[in-house]
């Protein structure tokens, strides 16, 4: 008997559920990471062995990528794919502009790398992270272990002329030590609480020396699909608004569900 689905978990688990409607047969799919791309890896897996869905993934961490060797999913490094169909990934906030923060679990870099490497890029997500201003969440900033403590010190200098709210920033740790990406490098995480003109900080954060790259995501999403507690889902186009209302049908009994007993 499964365990039961918390309400968050049921509302990310309808988005990605609905999300990987989108993939079709030989399609090459960046694989987002955090908690709510797992639910779309997941039920990508059971795609591929109910219904022998043919695809490639492209994960986006080594999380990811040992999630989806488990439930079946053929794992290619992006060179070898080269150009994405589509990625489907979780997001830390988004705005109505369908910019994001991202970053929250660490994987931003290779996030941003395979995303922008895509045809499109969905967003799988819970009704919370929808906000007006981006900011509210921390903003992640990947930096080289090298002089970190520098291109923090510059980092800062830098908000004090930007359109920002708070101004401190914090190292990210794992316990007592750095908390250290795939990539080797460590994560300074800024404190804005609101961010005048996301874009604009976007360009000025990767010019600082160190700075490896940040979490904002300007003009890489074209679609959100936000999953509901009661199952109904919204599909958000850049382009075209609110696009469509559904509500995805599950029983806990699933074997998706088997992992939480
Ligand atoms: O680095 C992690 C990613 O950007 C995640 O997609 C983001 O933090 C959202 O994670 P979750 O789905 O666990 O809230």
């Amino acid at each position: 008997m499964a365990a039961e689905l918390s309400p968050i978990d049921k509302a990310k688990f309808v988005a990605a559920r609905r999300a990987v409607d989108l993939i079709e047969d030989g399609m090459r799919v960046g694989l987002g990471t955090g908690s709510t791309a797992a639910w779309m890896v997941r039920c990508l897996g059971e795609r591929v062995r109910e219904e022998g869905l043919k695809l490639v993934g492209v994960p986006t961490s080594a999380r990811t990528a040992d999630l989806a060797r488990q439930v079946g999913i053929d794992v290619v490094a992006l060179d070898e794919a080269k150009w994405l169909d589509i990625t489907i990934d979780g997001a830390d906030e988004f705005d109505p502009a369908l910019n994001l923060i991202k970053g929250g679990g660490g994987a931003l870099l290779q996030e941003k790398i395979v995303a922008t490497a895509s045809d499109q890029m969905v967003v799988i997500t819970d009704a919370s992270k929808e906000v007006n201003h981006l900011g509210g969440f921390p903003l992640p900033v990947e930096v080289i272990p090298f002089g970190w403590q520098t291109s923090r010190a510059l980092i800062e200098e830098l908000l004090d002329s930007m359109d920002v709210l708070g101004r401190q920033t914090s190292l990210r740790l794992n316990g007592s030590e750095p908390y250290v990406t795939d990539e080797g490098n460590y994560i300074i995480d800024l404190h804005l609480n609101r961010i005048g003109n996301p874009r604009q900080l976007a360009l000025v954060l990767n010019q600082i020396p160190g700075v490896v790259e940040n979490g904002l995501f300007i003009d890489i999403c074209d679609l959100v699909i936000i999953g509901g507690t009661d199952g109904k889902v919204e599909i958000r186009d850049i382009n075209e608004g609110s696009v469509a209302h559904d509500t995805i049908e599950f029983a806990e009994e699933e074997n998706i569900f088997r992992d939480l007993d």
